[in-house]
């Protein structure tokens, strides 16, 4: 069975069953019978006997299907319970097993509406054959989302309490408002007139408090998912394999932490919220229009297909907003950039390369900040043709209301608070349409936040092995490593290398050689291809992450130093680190005298990125960063490349003292080489040559002939 059929069989066996059962009831004088606990019994059987009708004639049910059969069930007794609990003067209505005509027409317009607005949005059903592919992943991201707020979910029912109360009570000024109106012009009488008034100040002020504890509570709860979002996603960023790193600039992760988990974040609190309260005001207003005057509501709703055309002007809007989004993330890139490299930006005079660059970025977001506002709020050919159709409507409607009112069925007062209902309605509908949209947009936000949330490091997760003695026997077996960028370029061939415990070794060659390559699998920054990279005999990986950068520290070219104090960049990582064995650390990378002349000592600020201190400074806290752990195996990749002869010559003794331990040294100088124990000479990722200084001077090869380049400078 087609889907539309089956929604028609519905809404036919609908329509008759209220018809039979209302015709009966009447006819023998039993609709009141059960009152509001038999209606909500009856609506919950109805709702049992269409699912297992739908499960009998299609053996699996839409979602679409059960959601308005659900909500055509269940909504007459949820409207009459409403009105019941808030304005039982208005109802005056005896409630029984069926509901009056206008609650049963009202139910069918509103869950009619409701699905038929959600499954534009978020189609799931096989029935709408144009849905498109993206608009189904947007729901499902958009559920993701909504599960994320589970821990919020007290501050959201509250939040969705007071929403409920303040759209009631905003719903029911225009009608006091009428009835003020009638009262003025019928024969006055003082107690209807106060009634009248007191009701209208009543639901005024219990409208703008419940919206304001309303929005109060979304924020909050805006506020707190924002917090949790972007603590999980900053989690799970900073595990993320460094190849990733690579591929992603910093300037559009730090956006996606910044504002597109903010945008996720409003599409559930912020959207959820306009979304509700123009559905419950929507259906509220409907509720209160049709006892006005169901022939003013039938002309009104003609208004609906126009919203078509207007989703449509919508959803260019959408795509614009879309590219805008990344236009931003790149100009922040951009700015972020240059602001982190203004030395270099100054020593080169590239201001102006760097300015027009921006100015480029700038240009872009203003280009489509202007084409969607263009699309959103240009007058354009559908908006034209809404408007006219719009004012022909209130035109009709003004006149049929004349009509009724000269035949007695309507009251002045009441097509006043009709034409009030119906300008809101209006606006509602257009909300409701642009929240949709917006929602489409925010969960593109969404979904790139969702990305990353569900990455995965390609690298293999860290082992477990912990061992209390360690040796630091550094093997290479047959290791071959391609950087992701450059996948048909090996950047090591086939390395086969021994650091042998308790010794220096120094990787000597031209630049381009894999020297540094091979310090980056050793710090695990990478993992190689093929081969193994084996401390003690076990692959790096199957050691405990913090236990490996614990004994295998590494002092890069170019140390990084975080903003704050010089003990907070010694003790970098470690949980717990005494001031002691800070300061033994400092004097043995000879660094210790210098920060005692400092006012604050240990606690002086180092700058951005360490940029209050000379270069040699720099590397002789980074020097002391590696040795305060006490590691087995040291790595010096042209760390004292930055420092003076003094203290180049101090950091080496202090090296040569570090009795058993493994270190590595990558160098270009002759004084750090030939003290080594072993020399590795790579070239062109391979290892070319490898002996004492010796051994590799008698042989007269590449580290000879390097060493006659460079080496006597
Ligand atoms: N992040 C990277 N992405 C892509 N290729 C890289 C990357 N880093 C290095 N390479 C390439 O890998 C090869 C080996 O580089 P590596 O840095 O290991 O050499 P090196 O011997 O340390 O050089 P230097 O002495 O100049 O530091 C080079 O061809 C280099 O261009």
């Amino acid at each position: 069975m087609t889907c539309s059929k089956a929604y028609g069989l519905v809404l036919l066996w609908e329509l008759l069953q209220w018809g039979a059962f209302w015709a009966g009831l009447v006819l023998l004088e039993f609709s009141s019978a059960g009152g509001l606990v038999g209606l909500w019994a009856f609506g919950l059987l109805r709702a049992l006997l269409y699912s297992f009708a739908l499960l009998l004639a299609d053996g699996r049910p839409q979602p679409v299907l059960a959601r308005w059969v659900s909500m055509l069930c269940l909504l007459p007794p949820v409207f009459e319970s409403g009105r019941m609990a808030i304005v039982p003067a208005v109802s005056g209505n005896v409630i029984g097993l069926v509901p009056d005509p206008g609650t049963v027409v009202l139910a069918v317009v509103s869950s009619t509406v409701a699905c038929l607005a959600w499954e534009l949005g978020f189609p799931d059903s096989d029935c709408n054959p144009g849905r498109k592919k993206e608009n189904q992943k947007a729901r499902v991201q958009l559920m993701r989302v909504v599960r994320y707020c589970r821990p919020d979910i007290f501050y959201l029912a509250a939040a969705f309490l007071f929403l409920s109360l303040g759209v009631i009570c905003e719903t029911f000024i225009p009608y006091y408002q009428g009835k003020v109106i009638d009262m003025l012009g019928a024969q006055f009488r003082h107690n209807s007139f106060s009634y009248a008034i007191g009701g209208m100040a009543f639901v005024s002020v219990g409208s703008s408090l419940c919206s304001g504890l309303r929005g109060c509570l979304f924020m909050c709860s805006l506020a707190r998912l924002n917090k949790r979002m972007r603590h999980m996603l900053f989690h799970n960023l900073v595990q993320q394999d460094i190849p990733f790193f690579e591929e992603n600039k910093s300037g559009s992760l730090t956006s996606r932490l910044a504002n597109d988990v903010d945008k996720m974040g409003r599409s559930v609190a912020l959207n959820s919220n306009v979304l509700l309260r123009s559905f419950v005001k929507l259906f509220g207003m409907l509720y209160l229009m049709l006892g006005l005057s169901w022939q003013l509501t039938l002309l009104s709703m003609a208004e609906m297909p126009l919203l078509v055309l207007l989703q449509k002007t919508y959803n260019t809007y959408i795509q614009y907003l879309k590219q805008l989004q990344d236009c931003q993330a790149h100009a922040k890139e951009l700015a972020s950039q240059a602001v982190a490299s203004v030395r270099t930006v100054r020593s080169f005079g590239a201001e102006q390369q760097e300015l027009q660059r921006y100015n480029e970025a700038l240009e872009r977001i203003h280009l489509m900040n202007t084409s969607s506002r263009s699309v959103s709020d240009v007058p354009s050919g559908p908006y034209v043709s809404a408007q006219c159709v719009t004012v022909g409507i209130k035109v009709a409607m003004l006149f049929q209301g004349r009509r009724l009112i000269s035949s007695d069925q309507l009251s002045i007062g009441s097509l006043l608070a009709f034409v009030l209902f119906q300008k809101d309605m209006v606006s509602n509908m257009r909300q409701l349409v642009y929240v949709f949209g917006d929602m489409l947009a925010t969960v593109e936000a969404a979904d790139k936040v969702l990305k990353l949330l569900d990455r995965k490091p390609d690298q293999r997760e860290s082992g477990e092995l912990v061992p209390t003695t360690l040796l630091g026997r550094i093997t290479f077996h047959n290791v071959t490593f391609c950087y992701s960028s450059r996948p048909d370029s090996p950047a090591l061939k086939a390395v086969t290398l021994e650091l042998r415990p308790g010794k220096m070794t120094a990787l000597v060659g031209p630049s381009g050689g894999g020297k540094s390559s091979c310090v980056c699998l050793l710090a695990r920054l990478y993992d190689p291809m093929e081969g193994q990279v084996q401390l003690d005999g076990h692959s790096l990986h199957c050691y405990k992450h913090q236990y490996l950068h614990q004994k295998v520290a590494l002092v890069s070219q170019d140390p990084v130093l975080f903003s704050g104090s010089i003990r907070h960049n010694i003790e970098y990582g470690l949980q717990r680190c005494t001031l002691e064995k800070v300061q033994e650390a400092a004097k043995r990378a000879n660094v210790h005298n210098f920060i005692c002349t400092l006012e604050q000592g240990y606690n002086t600020g180092v700058g951005e990125c360490g940029d209050q201190l000379s270069s040699g400074q720099k590397q002789c806290i980074a020097i002391a960063r590696a040795l305060v752990r006490e590691p087995q195996v040291l790595i010096l990749d042209e760390a004292t490349r930055g420092m003076d002869v003094n203290t180049e010559h101090a950091v080496k003794g202090v090296l040569a003292g570090s009795v058993g331990q493994t270190v590595l040294v990558v160098a270009h100088r002759l004084e750090t080489v030939e003290k080594a124990d072993h020399i590795i000479f790579m070239e062109d990722g391979e290892v070319v040559e490898q002996g004492t200084h010796q051994e590799l001077m008698a042989k007269k090869g590449r580290y000879h002939r390097l060493k006659e380049e460079l080496f006597e400078d």
